[in-house]
């Protein structure tokens, strides 16, 4: 099975993100490295995850557009929407994208890639398809999956899940989405940009709750203009199978109702792979929500066994998985010594607006930092890219320490995914929101959304007493000069 004789020096247990990335690490320090993966390489990013949503969503921003064209004096037209062709424009750009993640080329990058399942069978052993592989160090890498919430008749009802939903042939007319997170919002917009008469069920009282409150309220308001239906605080108590269709028993804030689609997607969030691992024989601890218990260097519970990406309950993110993988594979192949950390990480919700995310929300830096914490905020309205696109609603929410450091953001709007990079940088660097007043921007580009929050935080700051007494008294001295 392995090059050469003897225990690998890593062996990786999933051909996701966080096992490609580590395999890619590993190979590149010159390390005997074994990657062992059970279905596809690429993992959920590439084939269920990332790729084919943003692929269908681009798709959906097209036929959307033409709808809305009338604000810019031109037409609008309902588009004609080819299904079979959108799937088919969804499959090539992951094929596209393949090559990359592909076994030849992690091969290529100094990995043996084994394909098979993996189950630990003691502290420094596992087998693949009934074969033993000793190694020095190993990765749990193997992700997370659907799951599906107790509902009476849910699984009868054939439910869609981000993993099956991508093999649908038609759009169905009418598609009940349980569950108002990232999948839910991205993928209900997504298919009622389509064509589909879309309801969003979301349990708790807002959209996205992991994000601010105003976010949500964004949101909320654009997937209603996009004729979503979006039912907050509203559960689903019984599903039942129609000659055709889905019936739902909805519990909401107006009491009970009756919900009938042609399909259900269950976007409810996710329970990490750790089934049948043998983690038990390998001497690896669950934390109490069954995910892979991990320290900041990734390491578990058995000294020579590290866990990498969403297995470790972490932020579900691509990047994040990436991070890990390469934090885990130098930690575990030469010194434990680099960390991960999660409070400063991005992510970004590509809903129309898109909701990018840094770091600590306000209430979150208010639990930790208390009455210190303060909030600049940029309405977009005032924003000149935003109004000559037409696109006022968003806006630029930083949250920032006592010394006016950044410890989180969110940026709402078109290319909010890009603007929040620059915010990032600042957080990771622990540098204040003012510092970036005197870099200069391009005008007029939705940068300037940050750009302008960084000015009115400078020019905040010079009106301080402090300051004015002291632009004052400059003041003084040239006039009598
Ligand atoms: C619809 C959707 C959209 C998303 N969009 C984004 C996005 O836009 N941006 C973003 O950052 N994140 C996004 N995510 C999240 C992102 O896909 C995940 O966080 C990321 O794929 C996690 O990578 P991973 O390596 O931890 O796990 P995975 O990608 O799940 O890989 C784990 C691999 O392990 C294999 N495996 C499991 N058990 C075994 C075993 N016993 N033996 C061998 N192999 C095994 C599996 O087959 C799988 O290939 C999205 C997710 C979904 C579902
Ligand atoms: N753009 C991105 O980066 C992106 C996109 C999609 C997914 N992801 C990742 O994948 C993870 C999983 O996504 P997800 O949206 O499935 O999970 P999630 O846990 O983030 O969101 C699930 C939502 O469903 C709600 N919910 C739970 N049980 C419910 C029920 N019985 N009825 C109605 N609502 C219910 C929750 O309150 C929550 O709002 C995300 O957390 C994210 O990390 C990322």
């Amino acid at each position: 099975m392995t090059r050469g004789s003897g225990r690998a020096d890593l062996v990786i247990v999933g051909g996701g993100t966080a096992g490609i990335i580590a395999a890619q690490t590993a190979g590149g320090l010159g390390a005997r490295v074994v990657l062992v993966e059970r279905d596809r390489i690429g993992g959920d990013c590439l084939w269920t995850g990332c790729v084919p949503s943003k692929a269908l969503i681009a798709a959906a921003r097209a036929a959307q557009n033409m709808r809305t064209a009338g604000r810019f004096g031109i037409a609008p037209v309902e588009p004609q929407v080819d299904f079979a062709a959108v799937t088919a424009h969804v499959r090539r750009s992951i094929e596209r994208i393949e090559p990359v993640d592909s076994p030849a080329a992690l091969t290529d990058a100094g990995a043996e890639v084994v394909a098979g399942t993996a189950v630990f069978t003691g502290p420094d052993e596992l087998q693949i398809e009934g074969r033993s592989l000793r190694f020095r160090r190993a990765l749990i890498a193997t992700g997370s999956a659907p799951a599906l919430p107790p509902v009476p008749g849910l699984a009868e009802a054939e439910p869609l899940t981000s993993d099956t939903v991508w093999d649908l042939a038609e759009l169905p007319a009418r598609l009940a989405v349980l569950g108002g997170g990232p999948i839910g919002c991205e993928l209900g917009q997504a298919f009622a940009r389509l064509g589909a008469e879309v309801t969003v069920v979301e349990a708790t009282e807002r959209l996205v709750p992991r994000e601010e409150p105003r976010a949500a309220t964004a949101l909320s308001a654009a997937l209603s203009a996009d004729g979503v239906r979006v039912l907050t605080s509203t559960t689903v108590t019984q599903a039942a199978r129609q000659a055709k269709g889905v019936r739902l028993d909805l519990t909401g804030r107006t009491g009970p109702s009756v919900l009938d689609v042609d399909r259900v997607l269950v976007a409810t969030g996710c329970r990490p792979r750790t089934a049948g691992l043998g983690l038990e024989q390998a001497g690896v601890r669950l934390d109490e929500r069954g995910y892979v218990a991990v320290d900041a260097k990734l390491r578990t519970s058995n000294h020579r066994i590290y866990a990498a990406g969403d297995v470790t309950g972490a932020p579900a993110f691509t990047h994040v998985a990436g991070v890990h993988g390469s934090i885990a594979a130098t930690n575990a192949l030469l010194a434990p010594i680099r960390r991960i950390d999660h409070d400063k990480i991005p992510w970004v919700t590509f809903t129309d607006p898109e909701i990018a995310h840094l770091g600590l929300t306000e209430d979150q830096a208010r639990q930790r930092f208390g009455d210190a914490v303060r909030v600049r905020l940029l309405q977009h309205e005032h924003l000149d890219r935003a109004i000559v696109e037409d696109e006022t609603d968003g806006f630029t929410h930083v949250v920032l320490d006592a010394k006016g450091r950044v410890l989180g953001a969110t940026v709402v709007g078109p290319r909010a995914g890009e603007m929040i990079a620059e915010l990032t940088g600042l957080l990771a660097r622990g540098g204040r929101l003012r510092d970036l007043a005197s870099v200069i921007h391009p005008y007029p580009a939705w940068s300037d959304g940050v750009w302008n929050a960084a000015v009115a935080e400078s020019s905040d700051a010079l009106q301080r007493p402090v300051m004015r007494r002291v632009t004052g008294a400059l003041l003084r001295l040239r006039r009598v000069r």
